[in-house]
């Protein structure tokens, strides 16, 4: 377990994803976490399930962190470092997740001396299955990239890449799950349609999406190899695939992750 303070400034969705990692996994100890939030409801459901350190204080939690995640709507980002920047300590780790949000922009309003991460977590996260991107500003060390790195290996898969692929993270990972997450849910529309519950139907539909998934990642072949050894020729399948292209699935993702990556360029 690490002597080390923590940081959230907002406790939304992404927050509470990563602090229920951070502390499942016994990083550290939930008296060296701290949640800062607007409204003290999220700060309550948080301390009852984590036993954290609360405040409505932001510049409370600044102060308190070795390590400080920003975990606020991105349009709110710069009144908040606005108001805490005088109050992070110099050689804290500041950790934005917000698309759009650069590092020489981070750095205009934090300081060109602070130590800061952009990152692009995803709320799998919450399961601790999460994929993050992670690219550090050129003040941040090796060593603390690997304690970066270190925390939030309880709740992500995490690859260092360049910033200029920061908003391709964003399409590709971030915003991934609700395209997932629509995907199942018209599986098991149709699994209904064809007279399963749907409990069962969502079962059904999610367990193969998440054994599909392990497959790409643990067997490390194509995709397009896994699925032909689904499609047993003149089978059920291949007509099925048959639909999907005619429709034009492969397209319409192509598409909404253009869409995705030219809105996070400028946000
Ligand atoms: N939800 C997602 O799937 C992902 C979100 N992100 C990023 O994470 C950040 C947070 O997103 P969510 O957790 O989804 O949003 P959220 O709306 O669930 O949480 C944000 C929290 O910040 C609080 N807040 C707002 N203004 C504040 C202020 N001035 N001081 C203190 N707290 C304040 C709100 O009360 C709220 O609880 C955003 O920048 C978002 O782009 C990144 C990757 C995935
Ligand atoms: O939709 C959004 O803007 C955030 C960033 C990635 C996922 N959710």
């Amino acid at each position: 377990m690490r002597d080390l303070h923590i940081s959230f400034i907002g406790c939304g969705n992404m927050a509470s994803a990563m602090i229920h990692g951070i502390i499942k996994a016994g990083k550290v100890a939930p008296d060296n976490v701290m949640a800062s939030n607007r409204s003290r409801e999220k700060l309550e459901a948080i301390h009852a399930s984590c036993d954290i350190r609360t405040t409505t204080d932001n510049c409370e939690a600044a102060a308190f962190a070795d390590v400080l995640f920003l975990s606020v709507k991105p349009q709110f980002y710069e009144q908040v470092i606005c108001e805490i920047k005088d109050d992070i300590r110099p050689e804290c780790l500041i950790v934005s997740i917000a698309p759009g949000k650069t590092l020489a922009w981070l750095s205009s309003l934090l300081g060109t001396d602070k130590k800061i991460l952009r990152t692009m977590p995803n709320t799998p996260a919450m399961v601790g299955e999460g994929m993050m991107g992670i690219c550090p500003n050129e003040r941040m060390t090796e060593d603390d990239v690997h304690l970066l790195q270190d925390i939030c290996k309880s709740f992500s898969r995490t690859q260092v890449v360049g910033e200029h692929l920061m908003d391709v993270v964003t399409a590709v990972s971030g915003s991934s799950p609700a395209y997932v997450f629509l995907f199942i849910e018209a599986m098991a529309d149709a699994a209904v349609a064809g007279g399963m519950t749907r409990s069962q139907a969502y079962e059904f539909a999610a367990q193969s999406v998440l054994g599909s998934a392990k497959m790409v990642l643990e067997t490390g072949k194509h995709p397009g190899e896994l699925k032909d050894m689904v499609c047993s020729p003149a089978g059920t399948t291949i007509e099925a695939v048959r639909v999907l292209e005619d429709k034009g699935l492969r397209s319409a993702v192509f598409e909404a992750m253009m869409a995705c990556l030219d809105k996070s360029k400028g946000m």
